[in-house]
């Protein structure tokens, strides 16, 4: 049985572990689909290449209200497609072999991994090997939910849906998440008919309520928007799909050519028996880890998504470089920072958001002032004739630190971003927002703004 210094299980946020410094370590990676993980080849990257077209596509029929005329004559779906996968399916064959092939000291296993014991792994190749430290970096996949008759129906996920052979005329999302708002702009962007479905009021109702509120009015207005819905069937159609709810009008059926289900997404610790080495996990599947990533078995560390809060890859990403750090200096091990983790929904608006929502400093107890900015206020949200963004921002009065920042609006993404900065280097909003020039008419004198309405003590 082969015996390895180091087993990283994943080729996600796992394949960035191994570096120069390790050049003397024998090293196993373990991958059981495609190379890279879920943010290259089925998450992040593609789609936000199909995010960034959908904009351009939706660009003309914003164009009126600035006194232009001009439409989207075609939407060629293969060529797009093709496209963002002719980019990335190559990254990640790349990746590969030169793991597999340019690594002297790494060795690939290209299976389904699975703990025997806390040293052991099958690794799904016929081949069982041992190590004396292991990452586990499985990630998560879609999370199907009980509907009847689902499975026979047939339906995509976000890892099927970007690669359909043509564009549906029509489309229902399950689901009210990220993914939904992203898909349900991507698709109606390109001409596509689209239905979301939700179980409760809101859109996006983990995010700040006044943003989640201004979210769902907008969507109503662009998409058909069933709340408060719960699919109860799922049956096949000669031209698609339909689906069974029930409701505040009662039962309903809603049709559509296609099906995508996007109602979360679950960590994929049982497919590795984690049980098997020992490592705890939480209710919900996630790995336990403690603040060094280091799960209930000291020599077996975990992160991004099977075991994270957040299922980001800017989280996994961190943590990757604090195991990478934490292997390699076993003494001085360093924590992970959760303090502020951002997160954007790429959707149409644009939600971008960091820190506490003003509910959450409510169920804390915490005493907060807000300030709301509306981009209609600002220079250039005249320009742009934007009427529906704005920022909203939660500060301790006493100190004028910042507790939390949401922005719903254009390039709300990247308009956080000194907002981040801000609270993740403890500047207050005062010094914030006199101690530096602020571009005029830039966008970020949204941020300013909404600094200096802040009603500090
Ligand atoms: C549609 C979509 C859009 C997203 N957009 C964003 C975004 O814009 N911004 C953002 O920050 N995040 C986004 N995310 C989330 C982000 O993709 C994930 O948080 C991130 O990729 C998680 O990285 P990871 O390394 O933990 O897992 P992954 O990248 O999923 O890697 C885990 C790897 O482990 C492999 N594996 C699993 N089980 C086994 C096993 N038993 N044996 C061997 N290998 C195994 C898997 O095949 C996979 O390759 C998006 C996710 C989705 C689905
Ligand atoms: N821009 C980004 O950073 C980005 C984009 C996409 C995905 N992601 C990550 O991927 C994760 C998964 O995305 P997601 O949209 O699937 O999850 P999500 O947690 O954002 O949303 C899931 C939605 O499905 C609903 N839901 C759950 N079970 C349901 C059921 N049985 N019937 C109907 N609705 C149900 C929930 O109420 C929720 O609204 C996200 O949490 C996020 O961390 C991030």
């Amino acid at each position: 049985m082969r015996h390895f210094d180091l087993v990283i299980i994943g080729t996600g946020s796992g394949n960035s572990i191994p570096t120069e410094a390790m050049a003397g370590w024998q090293i196993a990676i373990l991958e059981k689909g495609t190379f890279g993980g879920t943010c290259l080849n089925v998450g992040c990257i593609p789609t936000k290449m199909f995010v960034h077209t959908a904009d351009q596509a939706a660009a003309p029929a914003n164009a009126r209200k600035l006194g232009v005329d001009a439409h989207t004559d075609a939407v060629h779906w293969p060529e797009i497609r093709d496209r963002v996968f002719g980019r990335i399916d190559p990254i990640a064959e790349g990746g590969r072999n030169w793991r597999a092939n340019e690594n002297a000291n790494v060795t690939v296993y290209e299976g389904t991994a699975r703990f025997l014991d806390a040293h052991t792994i099958d690794t799904g190749t016929g081949e069982t090997i041992t190590a004396d430290r292991i990452v586990v970096a499985a990630g998560s996949r879609p999370s199907i939910p009980d509907i009847a008759d689902l499975d026979t129906t047939g339906f995509h996920t976000s890892d099927t849906v970007m690669r359909l052979d043509e564009l549906p005329e029509s489309l229902i999302i399950v689901g009210s998440g990220f993914i939904a708002s992203e898909f349900a702009h991507v698709f109606s962007s390109f001409g596509v008919d689209v239905t979301v479905i939700a179980r409760s009021n809101l859109l996006l109702r983990h995010e700040d309520l006044e943003i989640a509120e201004r979210f769902t009015s907008v969507a109503k207005s662009k998409w058909n928007v069933l709340l408060q819905r719960k699919t109860t069937r799922a049956e096949k159609t000669a031209t698609g799909v339909r689906l069974h709810l029930e409701g505040p009008n009662g039962a309903e059926t809603v049709e559509a050519q296609q099906l995508l289900v996007a109602t979360g997404r679950q960590p994929n610790s049982d497919l590795l028996d984690v049980a098997k080495a020992g490592i705890e996990t939480h209710d919900d599947g996630r790995v336990k880890v403690d603040e060094f990533q280091r799960t209930s078995q000291p020599h077996i560390f975990a992160l991004g998504d099977i075991s994270s809060d957040h299922q980001l890859k800017h989280v996994a990403n961190h943590e990757a470089r604090v195991v990478q750090h934490n292997l390699l200096h076993p003494d001085e091990p360093k924590a992970s920072d959760h303090r502020f983790v951002p997160a954007a929904v790429f959707s149409s608006p644009q939600i971008a958001s960091v820190g506490l929502t003003e509910e959450q400093a409510k169920e804390r107890g915490i005493r907060y002032v807000t300030a709301s900015q509306a981009y209609a206020s600002i220079a250039y949200g005249w320009a742009m004739e934007d009427t529906t963004g704005f920022a909203k921002l939660l500060a301790d009065p006493a100190t004028g630190q910042l507790l939390g920042a949401h922005i719903i609006g254009p390039q709300a993404s990247t308009v956080i971003q000194p907002l981040i900065q801000a609270m993740s280097f403890g500047l207050d909003a005062k010094s914030m927002a006199q101690g530096q020039y602020w571009i005029h008419p830039a966008m970020p004198e949204l941020v300013e703004n909404a600094l200096l309405n802040l009603p500090l003590d």
